[in-house]
C-alpha cells in the first residue's frame, strides 16, 4: 500500500469499575454532552474523534469497556492493540479506587506497558468523597502514572487533561523510542506524506 493511502489512528482503552463515568467521559470528549442517566455498558462500545498531529489528521479511537466483572472475558479481547490506557475511579466509590491495580494488571496482561493516565472522576462530588487526596496521589506515584482529577459533569479536565495528554504521551513515546503507533487504513483522499508524523504533536 502506498504511503499516500494510509492514515494514522491511536487506540485508547478506558477502563475501571462500573458507574465511575467511563462512557460519560468518552461522550463528553467526542460529542460534548453529559447525561445524568446511567446505562450500563454491555461488553464494549466505541467512539472516535479527530485530532491534529503535525498538521496531519489522526483518529483517536476510544474504546469504552464495561466495568462489571461479568464482561471481563469480552472486554479483554478489546484491549489488544491498544496504544494508551485511561484508568478511571470515582470520588464516591472506594471499591473503584481499590480496583485500579487490578485493572492496570488486566490491561498489561494483554498489551504490556503502554502510556497510561489515572483519573479520579466526579470531583464535583468532593463533599461526599471517600478517598483522601493523599491516597490518590500516593497511588499515582506508586504506579508512576500522571494523575488527573476530573468532572465529566462540570466538564473539568476531560478534554485538555485526560485525552489530549494521553494522545501526547503516545506521540512522545513513539518519537522517543520508535514504538509503532500507526494503524494503516485505506484513505484514498490523503495525498500528503510525512516521514515522522510523531516528531512533535499538537492537538486540536
Ligand atoms: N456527579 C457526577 N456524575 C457523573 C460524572 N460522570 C458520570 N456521572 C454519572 O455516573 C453514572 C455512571 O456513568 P457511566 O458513564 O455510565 O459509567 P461507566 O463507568 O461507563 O459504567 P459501566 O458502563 O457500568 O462500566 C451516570 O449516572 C453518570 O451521569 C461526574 O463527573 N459527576
Amino acid at each position: 500500500m502506498l504511503e499516500e493511502d494510509m492514515e494514522v489512528a491511536i487506540k485508547v482503552v478506558v477502563v475501571g469499575n462500573g458507574a465511575v463515568g467511563k462512557s460519560s467521559m468518552i461522550q463528553r470528549y467526542c460529542k460534548g454532552i453529559f447525561t445524568k442517566d446511567y446505562k450500563k455498558t454491555i461488553g464494549v462500545d466505541f467512539l472516535e474523534r479527530q485530532i491534529l498531529v503535525n498538521d496531519e489528521d489522526v483518529r483517536l479511537m476510544l474504546w469504552d469497556t464495561a466495568g462489571q466483572e461479568e464482561f471481563d472475558a469480552i472486554t479483554k479481547a478489546y484491549y489488544r492493540g491498544a496504544q494508551a490506557c485511561v484508568l478511571v475511579f470515582s470520588t464516591t466509590d472506594r471499591d473503584s479506587f481499590q480496583a485500579i491495580d487490578s485493572w492496570k494488571e488486566k490491561v498489561e496482561a494483554e498489551v504490556g506497558d503502554i502510556p497510561t493516565v489515572l483519573v479520579q472522576n466526579k470531583i464535583d462530588l468532593l463533599e461526599e468523597t471517600v478517598i483522601k487526596n493523599e491516597e490518590a496521589e500516593a497511588l499515582a506515584k506508586r504506579l508512576k502514572l500522571r494523575f488527573y482529577r476530573a468532572s465529566v459533569k462540570e466538564d473539568l479536565n476531560v478534554n485538555e487533561g485526560v485525552f489530549n495528554t494521553t494522545s501526547s504521551n503516545v506521540c512522545n513515546q513513539s518519537s522517543s523510542n520508535g514504538r509503532e503507533v500507526i494503524t494503516l487504513r485505506p484513505n484514498k483522499q490523503r495525498t500528503k506524506k510525512t516521514k515522522n508524523p510523531f516528531g512533535s504533536c499538537s492537538l486540536l
